[in-house]
């Protein structure tokens, strides 16, 4: 079995127990009762390259990553850096998330929020939704066809931004067919795990230039985003990085203070 099916496999199976707990109705509700969404999508066009700090305990390649200690303020951090959305990972076998976390976060933060996660079923993006997340993340190597239009189309109806996943140039053609309109490549392998910075410049350049295109993974510094933002992106997602820096706050003020630097360039629309 492949490293995503056991996630995925983990997953189903804690959604279930959830959902055995508190039936879609009852999420759904609790969503409809959620503060309207942020536009994310806004957010991350906007000037300079973006940088979407990641809420990351550990992670299926590094094992444990770092004691963050209280996630909360581990955003506050990142935000107060000029962090311009903030990622939570809500998985919890592989990378130690909640939803604890996310809601967490969300009561420490005004810029959009990210839960990143799995997503199977409509059942996690209504949950996202109550728990005051503004975008959610969409696999396409996760998901079918159908299930994958599906999902975008539920994610847009709650007014919420879908970050749908691409790792290859057919499912970046499979994430444009379903209507993504924000794009992330991710240059993490998931069959080896491997980190290969120059998929998302294989990529990227074949997206529309309307599309918000989003580099996940592997930047460890500044010169990764300058390079990232070189190929064409118009944000980064930043995880290991910064959890493992001696201060969180100030690596995020370095790269948003080099995608704001004139020399960085910037996708032309
Ligand atoms: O991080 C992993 O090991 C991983 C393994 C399998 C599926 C997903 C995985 N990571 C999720 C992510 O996409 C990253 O957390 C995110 O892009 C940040 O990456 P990094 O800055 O390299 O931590």
């Amino acid at each position: 079995m492949s490293v995503l099916d056991s996630i995925i496999d983990g997953v189903r199976q804690d959604v279930a127990a959830r959902q055995a707990q508190r039936d879609l109705q009852a999420v759904k509700e609790l969503a409809r009762r959620a503060p309207a969404p942020l536009d994310a999508a806004a957010v991350l066009r906007g000037d300079g390259i973006s940088v979407i700090a990641e809420v990351k305990r550990a992670s299926p390649s590094r094992g444990a990553l770092a004691d963050i200690g209280d996630p909360a303020e581990l955003a506050a951090a990142y935000a107060d850096g000029g962090a311009h959305a903030i990622s939570v990972l809500t998985e919890e076998r592989r990378f130690h998330g909640s939803l604890a976390d996310l809601d967490a976060v969300r009561r420490a933060v005004s810029v959009p929020v990210l839960r990143k996660d799995f997503v199977v079923g409509p059942y996690q993006i209504h949950e996202a939704r109550a728990h005051g997340a503004d975008i959610i993340l969409l696999i396409v190597a996760a998901l079918d066809q159908s299930t994958l239009t599906a999902l975008l189309d539920r994610t847009e109806s709650l007014g919420m931004t879908a970050l749908v996943e691409v790792h290859t140039t057919e499912e970046a053609d499979r994430a444009l067919e379903a209507g993504a309109t924000v794009i992330g490549v991710n240059a993490r392998d998931l069959k080896t795990l491997e980190v290969d910075r120059d998929n998302f410049s294989r990529i990227a350049p074949g997206l529309p230039p309307e599309v918000v295109k989003i580099a996940e993974s592997g930047v460890r510094g500044p010169a990764d985003l300058m390079a990232y933002a070189g190929a064409g992106a118009d944000a980064v997602l930043v995880g290991e990085g910064l959890v493992t820096a001696g201060d969180p706050r100030v690596m995020v003020s370095d790269l948003v203070a080099a995608g704001s630097h004139p020399s960085c360039p910037k996708p032309a629309r």
